[in-house]
């Protein structure tokens, strides 16, 4: 398999000055250490990045459900500035030049010796570069238009719809618009544990349980009487209000019932269809079933839901250097995708079959292709022009439509989507390496998957972020952020993390969020585009991530 990051150093590969001559010495490289944190993102709290007071907000939804923060980046902080001062992976931010952290990702995309542009700078036009492998290649699409693409073609089968129970339809997407089967309460309803009462007071009234919940209908109530009544159970016809019990004397002696405050006419009544009446729209088509829409249908008169099926997926993992358990050896090393992927598809709504480990194997590569019946095939790494890297070739030979190949961002650039035959399975190639791989995940296989399930694209929002953010030259770059709260006052916003080198899950694993960087880069106290990680308190819900 081709390496890819021989270029990036390690955490810990720089060296930190060992033992300071004086405490001031100390304190002014702490200093420096802060300021290149605050550099590539891995600082924050007032007085380092941004610093200004002012805090950028989550701009999508004022009614942002996310709670109030707790230790989450606390923690983070706690490890920033322990690592800076004690941990070897903070020394390549102490000491590195002004010309990268090996982990902003900057180094990996400077492969072509070109210098990152400063946030904000317009660039020059950049001449066309070769793609991985082929020169004559021509150069890959926007990051947009990738997605663009990979979303058009998951929508473009024609729609089914299967009817699921109700226990099985959580995380799927309707089908068709929700209308309700009966109004909604389907019956006059007391809203109190109390009395039905007729006309004005006092009332006489009957001892006895009155009336309780699930029973049949009951005499209509004869002007100036009262009878008992549990909340949910039916009103009896005739009755003007329900007074709760505890705003009610009962004088058992007199048989009579007297109000200790005044009784409006239909106070603690719920009426029929007073949320809904049948045939009016709940919710359309398109909605994720999410347990509170569960609740809605049924209360409907639902048993059974029409939804869209699942999107069907395989995992292919190749590779002969990976592992499944225990530790590295001998220039082998644990899969990293196998165990991720699963999950990260079914968060997006995908049944998922696999993953299935092929080694370097082109024949093995081709028979899993060929035997398929899933929807879309995801397979990781292979996708460069090494001596074993075989998903190019195999799909060459199977006569594969390649809808993308290579899409300018970083890290992922050779990703790559395909489709094996006009009617066969879509198939997501995702680079080996393991950021760059969740890269190819949010850019190819998550439109595809929306379209083809009938889910509602993720709508793109900007949040704020307070510190520079740097560009690649030419390509977006996708960096793993973290959303945190103003505090006192400030605006919500973003903090770029470190570790998000393309072969690193360090960064993504602290994530909730991608930020899009466009090739300009991005400054201190702008926004940035946002794409949910499926796990962000904000992404719709999906089955996938209660499971
Ligand atoms: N001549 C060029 N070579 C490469 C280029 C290029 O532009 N020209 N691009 C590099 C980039 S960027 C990437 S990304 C990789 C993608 O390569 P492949 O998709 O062929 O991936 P592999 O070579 O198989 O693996 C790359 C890297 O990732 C490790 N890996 C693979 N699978 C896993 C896994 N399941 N879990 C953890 N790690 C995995 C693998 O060992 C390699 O280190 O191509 C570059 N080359
Ligand atoms: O830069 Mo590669 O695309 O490592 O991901």
């Amino acid at each position: 398999m081709t390496g890819s990051d021989g270029s990036h150093r390690e955490p810990g590969s720089d060296v930190r000055a060992a033992g300071s001559a004086s405490e001031r010495a100390r304190e002014e490289e702490e200093r420096a250490v802060e300021q290149a944190l605050a550099l590539v993102g891995g600082s924050s709290g007032p007085g380092r990045s941004g610093g200004s007071g002012e805090r950028p907000s989550r701009s999508r939804d004022p009614r942002d459900p996310r709670a109030p923060w707790d230790s989450r980046d606390e923690d983070l902080n706690a490890g920033r500035s322990n690592d800076s001062h004690t941990g070897p992976s903070s020394a390549p931010h102490a000491h590195r030049s002004s010309g990268g952290d090996p982990y902003d990702g900057r180094d990996s995309d400077l492969r072509d010796g070109r210098a990152a542009p400063a946030p904000g700078r317009e660039q020059p036009p950049l001449p066309d570069r070769p793609s991985p492998g082929d020169p004559a290649k021509p150069p890959p699409p926007s990051w947009d238009r990738a997605r663009a693409v990979a979303a058009r073609a998951g929508r473009g089968g024609p729609p089914a719809t299967i009817r699921l129970p109700l226990d099985r339809a959580p995380g799927h997407v309707l089908a068709e618009a929700l209308g309700a089967l009966t109004d909604l309460p389907s019956f006059d309803t007391s809203a109190m544990d109390g009395w039905a009462v007729a006309g004005p007071g006092p009332w006489a009234f009957e001892a006895g349980a009155g009336l309780l919940a699930g029973r049949g209908p009951a005499a209509a109530l004869p002007d100036g009487t009262a009878v008992r009544i549990a909340t949910g159970a039916r009103v009896p016809p005739e009755t003007t209000a329900v007074i709760r019990s505890e705003h009610a004397h009962v004088d058992e002696a007199r048989g009579l019932l007297h109000a200790r405050r005044s009784v409006v006419t239909g106070q603690d009544i719920r009426p029929r269809g007073q949320e809904c009446r049948s045939g009016e729209q709940l919710v359309p088509a398109g909605t994720v079933v999410t347990p509170a829409v569960l609740g809605l249908a049924a209360a409907a008169g639902y048993d059974a839901l029409p939804v869209v099926p699942r999107p069907r997926v395989d995992i292919l993992v190749l590779g002969d250097e990976l592992l499944n358990a225990g530790l590295p050896h001998d220039g082998l090393i644990r899969d990293a995708l196998g165990p991720m992927l699963g999950p990260w598809l079914r968060a997006l709504g995908a049944e998922v079959s696999g993953p299935r480990r092929l080694g370097d194997d082109a024949g093995a590569l081709r028979s899993a292709l060929t035997s398929s019946d899933a929807d879309l095939i995801v397979t990781t790494g292979g996708t460069a022009a090494g001596p074993v890297d075989h998903v190019h070739p195999v799909l060459d030979a199977l006569g594969a439509e390649l809808l993308v190949d290579g899409v300018a961002v970083r890290p992922g650039h050779p990703m790559l989507l395909a489709r094996l035959s006009p009617d066969g399975p879509y198939l997501v190639g995702l680079p080996g390496n393991p950021l760059a791989a969740v890269s190819g995940l949010l850019t190819l296989a998550e439109p595809l998957l929306a379209g083809i399930a009938g889910r509602p694209a993720q709508d793109p929002y900007r949040a704020l972020v307070h510190a520079e953010v740097h560009g690649h030259p030419h390509d977006t770059r996708l960096v793993p952020v973290v959303h945190r709260p103003g505090r006192a006052g400030g605006r919500d916003h973003v903090a770029p993390l470190r570790y998000n080198g393309p072969a690193m899950l360090r960064g993504i694993a602290a994530a909730d969020g991608l930020a899009v960087v466009p090739p300009g880069g991005v400054r201190s106290g702008t926004e940035v585009e946002i794409l949910d990680l499926p796990w962000a308190p904000a992404t719709p819900w999906t089955e996938g991530c209660f499971t």
